[in-house]
């Protein structure tokens, strides 16, 4: 997939509670309504036809506001809703697998922690890294903290588009480095927050006026 996606605020979903799905929904769509500009459908507990059920919603959702969907991890899934992306970290598939499985014209997002991964990533087929974590954050387990510096150094050694995630809310947003990274991943500050709308809205006001500083 071209390149010319624009990643300033990028919303990855929380965990699916059972019996909340208008609610779950909801929020998204309230997060969209904000100004989100890339969607992942992240799901680690669902059964696997919950998740293609929820996966095809949240695409016709994305759709209609002209937003790029993702599946984290389930390649199957995003092949089975036609999504327009996968995500894969570094104990997923291996990217070159990925991009073999998907094409060449569906996006293809890598995290990576260190410029290593990150050159590694690029050269095996990825569109865009998502790069962290940045802060520390409540709502990935395994998540491994990285020094600011290295997202200053990783954009020296790739050309893709750098997104950062990890703990990122409205005030600490403003720590990232200036103009290293192309866009900032969430998924608290947004859906944990009583008015997603808004605090899309603030989150990306405020990453676009650093950004452009
Ligand atoms: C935009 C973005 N960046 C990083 C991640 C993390 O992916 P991964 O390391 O595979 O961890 P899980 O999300 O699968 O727990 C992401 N999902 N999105
Ligand atoms: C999905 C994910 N990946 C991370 C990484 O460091 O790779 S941190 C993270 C969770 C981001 O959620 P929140 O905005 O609530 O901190
Ligand atoms: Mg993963």
């Amino acid at each position: 997939m071209s390149n010319n996606i624009d990643y300033s605020l990028y919303l990855v979903t929380e965990a699916y509670r059972e019996g909340y799905r208008s609610e779950y929904l909801k929020k998204v769509r309230q997060a969209l309504q904000g100004g989100v500009n890339v969607l992942q459908f992240r799901e680690k507990n669902a059964s696997s036809l919950r998740q293609f059920e929820l996966a095809k919603a949240l695409k016709d959702m994305s759709q209609s506001f002209h937003v790029p969907f993702i599946i984290n991890d389930r390649v199957d899934i995003a092949l089975a809703v036609n999504a327009d992306g996968v995500h894969v970290g570094q104990e997923d598939l291996p990217a070159e697998d990925v991009r073999r499985l998907i094409g060449p014209d569906k996006l293809l997002g890598v995290s990576a922690a260190t410029v290593e991964e990150a050159v590694k990533a690029e050269r095996d087929g990825a569109d865009y890294l998502g790069v962290g974590s940045v802060f520390q954050t409540g709502s990935k387990g395994d998540a491994t903290l990285i020094e600011m510096d290295e997202i200053a150094r990783i954009r020296q050694e790739v050309t893709i588009p750098i997104v950062a995630i990890g703990g990122i809310n409205a005030e600490n947003v403003k720590r990232l480095p200036e103009r290293h990274a192309d866009g900032i991943a969430v998924i608290s500050a947004i859906l944990s927050a009583a008015d997603p709308k808004g605090a899309a809205e603030q989150l990306k006001e405020q990453f676009l006026s650093k950004k452009h500083k």
